[in-house]
C-alpha cells in the first residue's frame, strides 16, 4: 500500500515538472509513447577563454564516493534513467545505469582523469597519487547509492565490495560477450570493456583499480600482475601514461605488501622488518602473504615446511629463530640447524658434499661449509658448474655467481626499486627440443656465439673429435647404400641378360665380368674397408675406433669417397635417410680433417651434426639487451632478463619421456621441426620406419601432452627452411600427411640474424604468457588477451 501510494506520488511530480516543460495546453504523451530526452556525454574542443570553475561540494554527511567513477566529461549513456511503474528492478545494468548517472564534483585526483574517448598524454604527477586521500564527489538522485559507494572511508584492510558478476559482460556498461577484452578492477574484479575502462578507474592513482575500490588492497591473487600492462590498456593510453600508472600501481602504499601478512620462522614481520627484507639487496622474489622460514646465515629462504625456494641476502634481522623443522625435513642432516630436506640431501651427495647422518653443517651465505665445532671450511657447495645445473635441475636455488656484495652492485640496487630490481633478477628457462636432426644443437650453438659465450677448450675437444667421426659415419652410410644400388643394378643386368646367356650358351672370363660390374662396384681393397667399417657401424663400436682410426684410414676414407662409385651413390642421396646433407661438406676434406692439427672453424662447427660426442644436456644462459617493436607499448620483462636456454637430446625422452619432469619449471618450450623431413623415413622404436615429420609430430605431441607443461606456452620452430625451399620444387609436400593449423616461426639456424629474431619471437611470447598470467586476471577470463601472433612482427 505505502509503495503504491509514493509511486503515485512521484508520478504526480514528474507530471508536474513535465507540464510545466511542454507548451500551455498541449496534452502529456502517454506514458507508452513518452520520448525520454537523453544527454550524451561528449569532449568538445577546449573554448580559447577561461572558464571559471565551480569549487566541489562537500556536503556533510553524503557518502564521499562515486561508484563507476569519471572524469570531467560527463559520463556517456542516459543522464535520466526513470523506471517505469511496473517495470521489474534491473539487475545488474540497472545497478550500472545508476552509477553512470552519477555526477562527478571536479575532484578527481591531481593529474586529472584519463578521459573518456580522448587520450591525453599529458604527464601526470604520479607521487602525488601514491597514497592520497581519495577525492570526495558528490553523487545526485540514485536510490540508495551509498550502499556501494563506500570507498571513501574504506580502510586499507578493509575487504572489497562483492559485485555481481556475469561473465563477459562489463560492469558498467553491461554490454559486451566471452570474446571481448576486459580489464578488471585488482580489489574487486570488475571487468570492463574498453569503452568503459577509463570512465570507471578515473586516472588510477593506484593502477587498474575502479574508482570506488582506490584506497584498498589488492586481490593477493593479482599480485604477480602488479604493474604488467594489458594490451587493451596499452593502446587506450599513450606509452608515457602506462608507464606512469603501473608504476603508481607498483609502489603505491596501498598496494604493498602489510608486514603481518608475512609470518618468518614463526613470526609475523614488523613493519621495519618487511622494509629490510625489500630493501636488501637480494630480496625474495614475488612476495605473497604466507609463512616463510629464513636462514640468517647462508640466506636460503623457503615456504614453511617446504625445501629451500631461494637465496636471500643473509644476515637479515626479521621473524623469529630457525627452526629445525622449518622445512620438513627428515634426512637427520642439518644446515645451520634446519633438519634439510630429502632433494637437498640428494644434490649435497651430487656435489660430493660427504653427509653421513646426524651431520651438523654450518653453510655460509657464499656456499662454503664446515661441520660445526670444527672451524675447518671444507669447500664451497655450489661452486661447480655441475652443482649449479644440477640444483637448477632439481629446482633449489644457487647464490648469484658474482655475488652482489661488490660496492658497485649494492649502490645500483639502493637506487633502483624493488620491482625492478627483482625484474632483472629473473631467469627465464627455454627448453629446446626436437626429434634428431632437427637443428637443436645448431640453434644452441649460434645462441653461444650470439650472446657471447665462448666454446671452451674441452668443448672443442670435443667437437672436433665429433667432426672426425662423423666421416666414418657418412661414409658408412654411402658404402651401405652403394651395396644396395649395385645388388639391385646387377640383379636388373642379369635378367636382363638371361635370354641372351640361354641363346648363345657359353660366356667367356671377361664377358662374366662384365656382367657381375656396374657403375655401384669398387674394387677389392676398398671392398675389405667397406666390410670392415660396416661391421663396426653394425655393432655400434664406432666411437671405440676414435680418434685412432681417424688418421691412420684417412686416405682411404678419401679414396672410397672420391671414388666414381660412391659418387655415383652419392648423387642418389635422396634415397639415403640417415645421410645428412652436410655430408659432402666433410667428406670434401677428408684428410685436413683427419689431422691432427684440423681446428674447427666457426662454420665447422655450425655445419656439425650435435653438439658433442655424448650430446648430453647442455644449458647457457644470455639476455637479449635490445627491446622489439612489440615491446615499445606494453610493459616488458627488463631488457637484462635472463633466459637459461636448455638443450637435451632427445634420444633420452624415450620411456614415458621421464626426462622432462626435471623441467617442469621452464618457461617455453622451444620445439624444431625440420621442414624439409616431409619426405624423410625414420626409424620407431620397434625398428619400423615411418615419415621423418610424423615422428616428430609424434614426440611434440607426447610433450605438449606432458603433465609437467600442461600450462607452459610452447614455441613451433619450422627449421631448415632453406632445405625445403629448395626441395618443394622437387617433392611434392603431399608426400607428408601433417599440415595442419599451427603458427610457425621459420628459422634457418645457420644464419644468425633468424636466430636472433627468432630468440626476440620467443621473448615475446613470453610477455604475451605474462601478460594473461591467470593468476593476475582471473582464470576464466580467456578473453583477457590476443595472442594473435600473425600481428607479429616476426611472423613471416
Ligand atoms: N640446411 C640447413 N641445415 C641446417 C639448418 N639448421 C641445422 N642444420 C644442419 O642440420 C644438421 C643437424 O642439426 P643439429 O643441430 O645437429 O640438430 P639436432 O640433431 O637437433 O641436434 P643433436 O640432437 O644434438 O644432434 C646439422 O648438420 C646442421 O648443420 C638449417 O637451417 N638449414
Ligand atoms: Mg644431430
Amino acid at each position: 500500500m505505502a509503495s503504491a501510494t509514493e509511486e503515485g506520488t512521484e508520478r504526480g511530480s514528474w507530471e508536474a515538472a513535465l507540464r510545466r516543460l511542454l507548451p500551455h495546453g498541449a496534452p502529456l504523451p502517454d506514458d507508452e509513447h513518452l520520448d525520454y530526452s537523453i544527454a550524451v556525454g561528449c569532449d568538445f574542443p577546449p573554448v580559447p577563454h577561461h572558464v571559471s570553475e565551480v569549487e566541489s561540494l562537500e556536503p556533510r554527511g553524503a557518502p564521499a564516493s562515486v561508484a563507476g567513477g569519471c572524469g570531467h566529461s560527463l559520463p556517456d549513456g542516459p543522464r535520466f534513467n526513470r523506471r517505469r511503474s511496473g517495470d521489474p528492478p534491473r539487475r545488474v545494468p540497472a545497478e550500472r545505469a545508476r552509477s553512470s548517472s552519477v555526477a562527478c564534483a571536479s575532484t578527481e585526483p591531481e593529474g586529472g582523469a584519463l578521459r573518456s574517448g580522448a587520450r591525453t598524454s599529458s604527464a601526470r604527477g604520479i607521487s602525488s597519487f601514491s597514497g592520497s586521500a581519495r577525492p570526495a564527489a558528490v553523487t545526485f538522485g540514485g536510490e540508495k547509492d551509498s550502499e556501494e559507494d563506500v570507498a571513501g572511508g574504506a580502510t586499507a584492510a578493509e575487504p572489497a565490495p562483492a559485485r555481481e558478476r556475469r561473465r563477459g559482460v562489463c560492469f558498467r556498461c553491461g554490454k559486451g560477450n566471452i570474446l571481448k577484452e576486459r580489464e578488471a578492477c585488482l580489489v574487486c574484479d570488475a571487468r570492463y570493456c574498453s569503452n568503459c575502462v577509463l570512465k570507471a578507474m578515473g586516472s588510477m592513482p593506484e593502477g587498474r583499480k575502479c574508482v570506488s575500490c582506490i584506497g584498498r588492497p589488492i586481490d593477493e591473487s593479482k599480485r604477480s600482475g602488479l604493474g604488467k600492462c594489458s594490451k587493451m590498456l596499452s593502446k587506450l593510453c599513450s606509452p608515457l601514461e602506462i608507464r606512469q600508472v603501473m608504476k603508481a600501481e607498483r609502489e603505491c602504499p596501498a598496494n604493498q605488501l602489510r608486514p603481518e601478512q608475512l609470518v618468518v620462522n614463526g613470526r609475523p614481520l614488523q613493519q621495519e622488518e618487511l622494509d629490510e627484507v625489500l630493501g636488501c639487496s637480494m630480496p625474495p622474489q614475488k612476495l605473497r602473504p604466507g609463512r616463510y622460514w629464513y636462514d640468517k646465515d647462508s640466506g636460503l629462504w623457503g615456504k614453511e615446511g617446504e625445501r629451500p625456494d631461494r637465496i636471500i641476502s643473509s644476515k637479515l634481522n626479521i621473524g623469529g629463530k630457525l627452526q629445525s623443522d622449518a622445512s620438513n625435513g627428515n634426512t637427520l642432516v642439518y644446515i645451520n640447524g634446519r633438519e634439510i630436506t630429502r632433494i637437498e640431501l640428494k644434490v649435497l651427495k651430487l656435489a660430493n658434499v660427504q653427509c653421513p647422518r646426524d651431520t651438523h653443517f654450518w653453510v655460509y651465505d657464499d656456499g662454503s661449509y664446515e661441520e660445526e665445532g670444527q672451524n675447518n671450511i671444507r669447500g664451497k657447495i655450489w661452486e661447480k658448474a655441475s652443482t649449479r645445473l644440477i640444483c637448477s635441475l632439481f629446482k633449489l636455488p644457487t647464490p648469484p655467481e658474482n655475488p652482489s656484495g661488490s660496492k658497485e652492485d649494492s649502490a645500483a640496487f639502493s637506487v633502483r626499486t624493488v620491482p625492478e630490481y627483482l625484474e632483472q633478477k629473473r631467469v627465464q628457462k627455454l627448453l629446446l627440443l626436437g626429434l634428431e636432426g632437427s637443428g637443436t644443437s645448431t640453434i644452441f650453438k649460434q645462441a653461444k656465439y650470439l650472446y657471447g659465450n665462448q666454446f671452451s677448450p674441452e668443448e672443442m675437444e670435443n667437437m672436433k673429435l665429433m667432426i672426425q667421426s662423423s666421416l666414418y659415419r657418412y661414409l658408412s652410410t654411402l658404402l651401405e647404400g652403394r651395396e644396395h644400388f649395385e645388388d639391385e643394378a646387377l640383379e636388373g643386368k642379369r635378367a636382363g641378360s638371361l635370354h641372351y646367356n640361354a641363346s648363345s650358351n657359353v660366356l667367356g672370363g671377361s664377358e662374366a665380368k662384365k656382367h657381375n660390374e656396374c657403375v655401384y662396384s669398387i674394387n677389392q681393397r676398398l671392398k675389405h674397408f667397406s666390410d670392415w667399417l660396416l661391421q663396426i657401424m653394425a655393432m655400434g663400436d664406432l666411437d671405440a675406433f676414435f680418434p685412432a682410426a681417424t688418421r691412420e684410414y684417412a686416405p682411404v676414407v678419401e679414396e672410397a669417397w672420391k671414388h666414381p662409385a660412391i659418387q655415383e651413390t652419392y648423387k642418389r642421396r635422396n634415397e639415403l635417410h640417415f645421410l645428412p646433407d652436410v655430408a659432402n661438406y666433410f667428406l670434401d676434406r677428408a684428410v685436413e680433417i683427419s689431422s691432427n692439427e684440423y681446428e674447427p672453424t666457426e662454420k665447422d662447427i655450425l655445419y656439425a651434426e650435435g653438439f658433442s660426442r655424448c650430446n648430453g644436456l647442455a644449458f647457457i644462459e644470455f639476455s637479449l639487451d635490445d627491446r622489439s617493436q612489440i615491446s615499445q607499448h606494453i610493459e616488458c620483462p627488463h631488457p637484462q632478463t635472463k633466459y637459461q636456454l636448455i638443450r637435451v637430446n632427445t634420444r633420452g625422452l624415450n620411456e614415458g619421456c621421464k626426462l622432462l619432469e626435471m623441467f617442469e619449471d621452464v618457461r617455453a618450450i622451444v620445439f624444431c621441426v625440420t621442414l624439409s623431413d616431409y619426405d624423410q623415413m625414420w626409424p620407431q622404436s620397434s625398428g619400423e620406419l615411418c615419415n621423418k615429420m610424423m615422428a616428430s609430430k609424434g614426440l611434440f605431441e607426447s610433450v605438449a601432452n606432458h603433465s609437467s607443461f600442461r600450462e607452459t606456452p610452447f614455441v613451433l620452430l619450422l627449421n631448415k627452411y632453406d632445405a625445403f625451399e629448395e626441395k618443394i620444387s622437387r617433392v611434392p609436400l603431399t608426400v607428408c600427411e601433417w599440415f595442419a593449423d599451427f603458427s610457425p616461426v621459420k628459422m634457418k639456424a645457420r644464419e644468425r640474424a633468424t636466430v636472433h629474431e627468432g630468440f626476440k619471437y620467443i621473448q615475446e611470447v613470453l610477455k604475451w604468457d605474462d601478460v594473461k598470467d591467470e593468476n593476475v586476471y582471473g582464470i576464466l577470463d580467456e578473453s583477457f588477451y590476443s595472442t594473435d601472433i600473425s600481428s607479429s612482427p616476426f611472423f613471416k
